[in-house]
C-alpha cells in the first residue's frame, strides 16, 4: 500500500486500493459559505490542551506530525458539534509547492498555502484506532494558513525540521502548546467526512475554522532562519538513502459533497 502524492500513486489512484476513496462521506471538500446553514444548536468549540502532553515530532513520509499522550483527557476537544470527550492525538500540516495551493478543504474554489489538522478520537471507545473505523470516532479541527504576519509558534514548529528531513526520522517535542496556533476567533463550518488520507475512512466529523492563521511572507522568502513556509518545502518523502523526494504538494482535491449539508456556527 505504497500510496502517496505522487502521479504514480496519488490521489489519483488511491480507489485501486481503498474503494472507499469513492465513498459518500470522503473529505476534503469546498466549503460554500453561502450554501451552509446557520446552526444555532452548534456549541463553542471547547479545546483544552496540555503543553505537557506533547511527546515528539516526526516524518511520516506523508506529512510531519506531532504526538501527544492520549492516556488521559489532558487535552481534549469538547462541545463544538460533537458530543463526548474526544482527546487529542496528534496535529500534522498538508501545503503546496507554492503559495497558490496547499489547503485541503478551498472556500469557494480558494486554496490557502497550507492545512493544520488537529486530530481527535472520541473516548466512548478504546483507541484511537478503534475510534477511526466508527462513524462519530473522531474530529478533525481544520485551520487554514495564509500570508500574512509572522507565526513564532509555528516557527517552534520548524526549527525541529532538520532532525526530522527524511521519512521516519523523528525526535523529542516537549512542552508545546497547540491552542497557540489556533487563530483567535473559532467560528467553524462542520460537516461529515473522511480522512483525507488512506485509509480514508468515513469516520470524522470535520470541524473547519473560518478564520485563517498566519505565516509571514518574510518567512517565506528565504531570510536568514526565518524561512516558514521555505521550511515546509524543505522535507522529503523520501528516506534516507533513497533519491531524494520534497515533501510538497501532500494535499487531496476536494471530494465530491454527494448531498452532504455543512453548517456554520456563525451568522
Ligand atoms: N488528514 S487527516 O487529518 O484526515 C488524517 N488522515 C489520517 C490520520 S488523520
Ligand atoms: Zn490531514
Amino acid at each position: 500500500h505504497a500510496w502517496g502524492y505522487a502521479a504514480n500513486n496519488g490521489p489519483d489512484k488511491w480507489a485501486d486500493n481503498f474503494p472507499i476513496a469513492n465513498g459518500p462521506r470522503q473529505s476534503p471538500i469546498d466549503i460554500a459559505p453561502d450554501a451552509s446553514s446557520y446552526d444555532a444548536a452548534l456549541k463553542p468549540l471547547r479545546l483544552k490542551y496540555d503543553p505537557s502532553t506533547c511527546l515528539e515530532i516526526l516524518n511520516n513520509g506523508h506529512s510531519f506530525q506531532v504526538t501527544f499522550a492520549d492516556d488521559t483527557d489532558s487535552s481534549t476537544l469538547k462541545d463544538g458539534p460533537v458530543s463526548g470527550i474526544y482527546r487529542l492525538k496528534q496535529f500534522h500540516f498538508h501545503w503546496g509547492a507554492s503559495d497558490d495551493k496547499g489547503s485541503e478543504h478551498t472556500v469557494n474554489g480558494t486554496k490557502y498555502p497550507a492545512e493544520l489538522h488537529l486530530v481527535h478520537w472520541n473516548t466512548k471507545y478504546a483507541s484511537f484506532g478503534e475510534a477511526a473505523s466508527k462513524p462519530d470516532g473522531l474530529a478533525v479541527v481544520g485551520v487554514f494558513l495564509e500570508i500574512g504576519g509572522a507565526n513564532a509558534s509555528l516557527q517552534e514548529v520548524l526549527n525541529t525540521f532538520s532532525a526530522i528531513k527524511a521519512k521516519g526520522k523523528q525526535t523529542s517535542f516537549a512542552d508545546f502548546d497547540p491552542s497557540t496556533l489556533l487563530p483567535a476567533c473559532l467560528d467553524y463550518w462542520t460537516y461529515d467526512g473522511s480522512l483525507t488520507t488512506p485509509p480514508l475512512l468515513e469516520s470524522v466529523t470535520w470541524i473547519v475554522c473560518k478564520e485563517p492563521i498566519s505565516v509571514s511572507r518574510e518567512q517565506i522568502q528565504i531570510h536568514g532562519s526565518l524561512v516558514q513556509m521555505k521550511k515546509f518545502r524543505e522535507l522529503l518523502f523520501s528516506a534516507e538513502g533513497e533519491a531524494e523526494c520534497c515533501m510538497v504538494d501532500n494535499y487531496r482535491p476536494p471530494q465530491p459533497l454527494k448531498g452532504r449539508s455543512v453548517r456554520a456556527s456563525f451568522k
